[in-house]
């Protein structure tokens, strides 16, 4: 193995336990201030300190690992510095395993009404009272060595999709600028700040945003500017142009991502770490995550069926209730039926980077993505 343990000064140091023959995937481990963690691994979301509709024991239950928080949230509400008076966000949500913070560069994009990008960061209107708040990649630096998350990410731009090559050309720049800012402000021991490579949907921009990002030596990479709407061969295209660039020995994240057929196809690329809001948003609106596919169990056809939404299935829901159930509670808008979709979408995601991971382990993944992609119907 080439373990990454030996360097003091990174924390989210990888140790990448097996690669996995004719294919990118590999087995790893992160070592965290909070725990040495597998790869394959799927992130919870929990945008604001809060995996929505589960808590913090029933994560741990299901196998969650590392958890997402958006910084552009938590900045914007309750503030990072009450986070930090609080003891940080650990100790303020009451999780113990590891923490990955979003630098607030996609939710900008995606959740304020954007006002202006410049040089020196991003204007924009808080979309909860429409206050003018400025993001800089010192200010999402400092904020994020608030919240005292184990792992953080350098402040970027998200580049839309589709645009233009000049305009991804400056941006993917800047970006590198911001990120070489970003590191100057990272002064928090004991947390690992992760780059962000973009470039849009331009080969030879993702190839120098990965190069350049890579001189610049960080312990970890993410792989940003996708899953913003693009056809998936064309996401697939990018992530081969870019994660051999990345180093073997350091883990590398593909921000937004998404379903398990994307997840068997990164990891096919080299890809570690995974997070997602897919899984808890489609199960509030009652729709259930199976290996052949999507399962809606609102639907009618369920209403008598006493069978659980997947008999092979370990998670709480499938241990302990029918479809007949779920539906009921789901059409009565009881909270407890977007509680057990959430938990079996999770417990899902979570079980299926674990078998990936046993299957590079016992190097048989290449006939375990085939016969997933051959029963899963997209
Ligand atoms: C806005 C919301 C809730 O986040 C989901 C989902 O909607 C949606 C909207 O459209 C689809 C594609 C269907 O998925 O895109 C999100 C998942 N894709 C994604 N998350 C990202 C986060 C990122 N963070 C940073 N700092 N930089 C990035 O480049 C970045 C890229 C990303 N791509
Ligand atoms: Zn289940």
């Amino acid at each position: 193995t080439c373990a990454f343990a030996g360097q003091k000064k990174v924390l989210a140091a990888y140790e990448e336990a097996v690669k996995c023959g004719y294919s990118g995937a590999r087995a790893g481990r992160l070592h965290t201030p909070h725990g040495v963690f597998d790869t394959p691994m799927f992130m919870p979301v929990g945008t604001q300190a809060t995996v929505k509709a589960v808590s913090p024991r029933e994560l741990k239950e299901m196998g969650a690992q590392i958890i997402l928080s958006n910084t552009y949230h938590l900045y914007l509400r309750p503030g990072t510095e009450l986070v930090a008076e609080a003891g940080g966000l650990h100790r303020f949500m009451d999780w113990d395993g590891g923490i990955l913070t979003d630098s607030g560069g996609f939710q900008v994009f995606s959740l304020g009404p954007l006002r202006k990008i410049t040089e020196e960061g991003a204007a924009f209107r808080s979309h909860i009272d429409g206050s003018t708040q400025f993001l800089s990649p010192e200010i999402a630096i400092k904020a994020q060595m608030n919240l005292g998350a184990d792992i953080i990410m350098a402040f970027d731009e998200c580049i839309p999709y589709p645009a233009e090559y000049q305009y991804a050309k400056l941006s993917t720049e800047r970006t590198t600028r911001w990120a070489e800012r970003s590191q100057k402000a990272h002064t928090r021991s004991g947390q690992a700040l992760f780059a962000i490579v973009q470039g849009g949907m331009y080969q030879d921009l993702r190839r120098v945003s990965a190069n350049d990002l890579v001189s610049l030596d960080f312990p970890g990479y993410g792989i940003g500017g996708l899953s913003v709407g693009e056809p998936k061969p064309v996401m697939y295209e990018m992530l081969e142009q870019t994660v051999p660039l990345l180093p073997e020995n350091k883990p590398r994240y593909l921000m937004g991502v998404g379903t398990p057929d994307c997840l068997v196809e990164a990891v096919r690329y080299g890809i570690d770490m995974f997070d997602c809001v897919f899984p808890t948003r489609v199960a509030r609106n009652g729709t259930a995550m199976t290996k052949s596919g999507r399962l809606v169990v609102k639907n009618a056809a369920y209403a008598k069926d006493f069978l659980p939404i997947d008999e092979n299935c370990g998670c709480y829901a499938c241990q302990n209730f029918s479809r007949a159930y779920i539906r009921h509670l789901l059409k009565a808008d009881e909270i407890f039926g977007l509680r057990l979709t959430t938990i079996h979408n999770l417990y899902f995601l979570l079980d299926f980077t674990k078998k990936m991971r046993q299957a590079i382990l016992e190097d048989r993944f290449l006939s375990f993505r085939e016969e997933f992609l051959a029963q899963y119907c997209k």
